[in-house]
């Protein structure tokens, strides 16, 4: 049969994984596809570049050429960011070729130009290697459980600063020590302050609650903190609470009182928290991801595996190859996003959360029963409290029952304003799944 070419936009750490997979398992990719995969050319920045398994003239710099070109049947975006990505992929599109993407930031600033341009142009567009590097997580969300209802999606989808906070938590690593790993072994974002701040993870969140909740979710509507205030202290605090501090992505509907279907709306949000170190996700080591997506009918499910690096979001990004192939040879067409409910997106300080609070206080009598007081007065109860050492080295460790972040937030503020307490030393939310 005729062969399908393909365009590859990038040859940077997946790109590289994409083109030796193309290479290397060409007969085997042929014989599930129906038709051989033939590689049309590579759009980089920079020609001077040796580039392993791709011949020297199909190497091009003019990517907007190369995707419109007549004789590209597919179009495989590995470059990032939003432009030229965005433009690329639209024209690609308007030209009727098939996309796959593992552009998370695209599609979580602008899915709804992307998918709009994939309904108006009849354009396959699939992007499993932008959440969760080679779990296969999206195409779950997006047709093994659309007959579902999924009330909540949590996990680790950021491999570097899983990497970082193991590292920290197993070795005793620094941050800094610890983030330039991540990066030598390409797991980092081209800018690591994406990771860092939680920028990556925001836009999987938004990714997944907009496939989840089948509404529109934006990473501007996402809260986002990232893992660059973690300290060695927190680390250790969380050590002492037979703790783990991992970054979570939280997606979850908010049940309404009045018991609509839909719920009252959604909350998405991207933090540092302690998880207890007897679950699952505490065990989710290096650059590891781990997802749980919760539904009325299926129940809980968990989804592990690689988060990041070449190989493994290669291979994600192969198994999309294949089904828009597979798709073309057969005359159809893959899923297509629909976001019709209108679920609005609550601010964190309605969510309803707990928090870990390590004061630096005063050695006085009554100090507990002052801080107690403080939280009782904000609506906060406490669920264990710990005082440690005496004099200058007095601390009090507090654990809160579940309440608004809001009230949580205002707690914190009003303790940092009391006279016995010298330092807010450590504050961080604790999740138990
Ligand atoms: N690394 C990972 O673990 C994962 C990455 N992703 C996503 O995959 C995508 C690629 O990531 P990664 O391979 O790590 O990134 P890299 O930075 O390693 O590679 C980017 C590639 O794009 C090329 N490029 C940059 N700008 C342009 C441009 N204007 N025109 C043409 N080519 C350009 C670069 O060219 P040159 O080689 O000349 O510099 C390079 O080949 C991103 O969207 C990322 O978020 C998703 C999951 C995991
Ligand atoms: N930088 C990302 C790469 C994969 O999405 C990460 O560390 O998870």
């Amino acid at each position: 049969m005729k062969p399908l070419r393909v365009a590859l936009l990038g040859c940077g750490t997946v790109g590289t994984e994409v083109v030796r997979l193309l290479d290397e398992q060409a007969d085997d990719l042929a014989a599930r596809v129906g038709a051989p995969l033939e590689l049309a050319g590579v759009a980089v920045r920079r020609l001077d570049r040796a580039r392993e398994h791709v011949a020297p003239e199909l190497v091009t710099t003019d990517a907007m050429s190369l995707v419109t070109r007549d004789d590209v049947d597919l179009v495989v975006e590995v470059i990032g960011g939003i432009e030229p990505a965005r433009s690329l992929i639209l024209a690609a599109m308007k030209t009727g070729k098939s996309v796959v993407t593992a552009n998370k930031a695209l599609l979580a600033e602008d899915g709804a130009t992307i998918f709009a341009a994939a309904r108006e142009y009849g354009a396959d567009l699939y992007y499993e290697a932008a959440v969760a590097g080679a779990i296969p997580l999206l195409r779950p969300l997006r047709e093994s459980l659309v007959g579902d209802h999924v009330h909540k999606v949590l996990g680790i989808v950021n491999g570097t600063t899983n990497y970082i906070l193991d590292q920290m938590d197993t070795h005793g690593a620094s941050f800094t020590d610890a983030l330039e790993e991540a990066q030598s072994l390409g797991y980092a974002e081209a800018d690591p302050t994406a990771d860092v701040e939680g920028f990556d993870a925001a836009a999987k969140a938004a990714i997944l609650a907009q496939l989840a909740f089948h509404t529109p979710v934006t990473a501007a509507d996402v809260h986002r903190e990232g893992i660059t205030e973690v300290t060695a202290a927190d680390v250790a605090g969380a050590k002492a609470m037979d703790s783990v501090v991992k970054l979570l992505a939280i997606c979850e509907r908010i049940p309404d009182p009045d018991g609509r279907n839909g719920g009252r709306g959604v909350s998405v949000r991207v933090y540092p928290a302690m998880i207890p170190r007897s679950h699952p996700l505490a065990s989710v080591r290096e650059a590891y991801n781990a997802v749980f997506v919760e539904a009325r009918s299926a129940g809980s499910l968990m989804f592990y595996g690689a988060g990041a690096g070449g190989a493994p979001t290669a291979s994600a990004v192969l198994g999309d190859l294949v089904a828009v192939a597979r798709n073309r040879v057969g005359g159809t067409r893959g899923p297509v996003e629909v976001t019709y409910a209108e679920l609005p997106v609550l601010p964190m300080g309605e969510t309803i959360t707990r928090y870990y609070v390590q004061l630096d206080v005063a050695d006085r009598s009554g100090v507990l029963a002052q801080v107690a007081e403080l939280f009782a007065r904000n609506g906060v109860s406490i669920q264990a409290v710990r005082q440690e050492g005496h004099g200058d080295d007095a601390q009090l460790v507090v654990v809160t029952h579940r309440a608004p972040d809001a009230a949580l937030a205002a707690t914190v503020e009003a303790l940092r304003r009391l006279d016995i307490v010298r330092e807010v030393a450590a504050v961080m939310r604790v999740e138990s799944g």
